[in-house]
């Protein structure tokens, strides 16, 4: 991997306890998350549903300062663009697979002044996300069928992790679902740099030192 790519931790919220949101996400970031990644479900593109951007806006209120990342697994991503925008979210991350037009939202997330990261699910091939690469900032690669936190993580995917790191060395790439310490070491070694946690982190004796555990070994890969 080349140099300046980044370790960067995004612990994911989904199973903490939620009527403690602002509590919770500031104790990730005291012990070290580098940025929130904040799982936005409609009920419709998963079988799940989470909260919108209102709740974003409220926890940004007492949050100035962290990167928010949305993770979209929403069938409409257009349609919460500008809401997400205004509620203060940094990186707006959604699924291609339901969009006619990716090219476009894309553009209107550049134009919301956030940063663009695009989605795959596990069935989905490397090859249809690699066609808007260069309209985005990140891509993320799903280790688990999008909606629910606490699955077991996908190894196979990470084919697609090391077929992008090969062909796009300074690329931002995300893996979501399963990491935690028994899987991290896959992620790295396939290219991955930007990892999101969530139960593993969540549910941890001793959040800082897993946090600590998942960057470092990123590190190493970088090297
Ligand atoms: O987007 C999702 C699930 O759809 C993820 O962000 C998970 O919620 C991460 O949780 P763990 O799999 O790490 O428990
Ligand atoms: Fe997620």
């Amino acid at each position: 991997m080349a140099k300046h790519l980044k370790a960067l931790i995004g612990p994911s919220i989904l199973n903490s306890d939620l009527s403690k949101l602002y509590e919770e996400s500031q104790k990730l970031l005291d012990n070290g998350a580098d940025y929130l990644h904040l799982d936005v479900m409609d009920g419709h593109f998963v079988p799940n549903l989470t909260f919108g951007h209102p709740i974003v806006k409220c926890l940004r209120s007492k949050i100035k300062n962290a990167f928010f990342e949305t993770h979209m697994m929403v069938s409409n991503p257009e349609q919460w663009i500008s809401p997400m925008a205004d509620a203060g979210v940094n990186q707006y991350t959604f699924h291609i697979e339901p969009v006619n037009d990716v090219e476009d939202v894309c553009r209107k997330i550049k134009e919301n002044g956030m940063k663009v990261g695009v989605a795959i699910k596990p069935g989905t091939p490397v090859s249809e996300v690699e066609k808007y690469i260069s309209l985005s900032d990140m891509v993320l690669i799903m280790t688990v069928e999008p909606g629910f936190g606490g699955q077991k993580f996908m190894e196979n995917q990470m084919e697609k992790v090391k077929y992008l790191r090969e062909h796009y060395p300074l690329l931002d790439i995300e893996v979501d679902g399963g990491v935690g310490p028994a899987t991290i070491g896959c992620c790295a070694d396939a290219g991955a740099n930007m990892i999101v946690s969530g139960t593993a982190v969540i549910g941890s004796q001793d959040q800082a030192a897993t946090i600590k555990l998942l960057r470092d070994t990123v590190i190493e890969s970088i090297k």
